[in-house]
């Protein structure tokens, strides 16, 4: 990633400018998230439901942070404010007019070939990806902003209370010397 801050920046303040045009304006806003809300998913396929398994400070977080904030942005403008909203959730597409330096593997290996140079598989070439065609996510699109489906939640508001919460402490004791000092039964 070549500039995080300015990443995590537009992901964010600029998903919140264009929230605030559209509830200003009256408009129906289609935010173009990206699978990258799953980070390493731990479920396969990855269904909506699916919270994701996201790590919040490694090298790819601004992006997937960014885009898991816009749209949290996204579905608080529905319920709070009223605003339309679609979100979806784009994987890795590919063709025509790609930009011949945006870097994701199929433009990359197309480059590559065509210019006669190595390869570049990134690790032990096991990992896997499913690639749409453009004009099948410009359908896709096309159909969710035709659609009255959206996935703003209207459930109690103990429908994401996490099941359970522990945490590990054993880092902060080992480096800060950090131990909690008072037992429930003192209190
Ligand atoms: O030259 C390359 C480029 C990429 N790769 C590998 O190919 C796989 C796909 O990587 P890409 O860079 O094309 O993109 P990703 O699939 O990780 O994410 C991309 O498409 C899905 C969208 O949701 C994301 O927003 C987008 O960044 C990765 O495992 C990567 O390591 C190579 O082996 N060589």
């Amino acid at each position: 990633m070549q500039n995080p801050v300015k990443t995590i920046k537009t992901n964010t303040l600029g998903t919140i400018n264009m929230l605030g045009l559209a509830r200003r304006v009256g408009a129906k806003i289609l935010i173009a998230s990206t699978s990258e809300v799953y980070g390493d998913p731990m479920v396969h396929p990855q269904p909506e439901s699916y919270w994701g398994h996201v790590n919040p400070i490694g090298p790819r977080a601004c992006y997937d942070e960014g885009k898991r904030v816009a749209e949290t942005l996204a579905y608080s403008y529905a319920k709070q404010e009223n605003v339309t909203v679609r979100v979806a959730r784009i994987f890795n597409t590919y063709g025509p007019r790609m930009h011949v330096s945006d870097g994701r593997v199929v433009s990359n290996f197309v480059m590559q070939a065509l210019q006669n140079l190595t390869i570049t598989v990134y690790g032990n070439g096991k990992q896997t990806r499913s690639f749409c065609y453009v004009s099948d996510l410009v359908d896709g699109l096309l159909a969710l902003m035709a659609s009255t489906y959206s996935m703003v939640a209207t459930g109690a508001a103990v429908e994401d209370d996490p099941q359970r919460r522990r945490p590990d402490i054993a880092v902060a004791e080992k480096n800060l010397k950090w131990s909690p000092k008072r037992a429930y039964r003192e209190l």
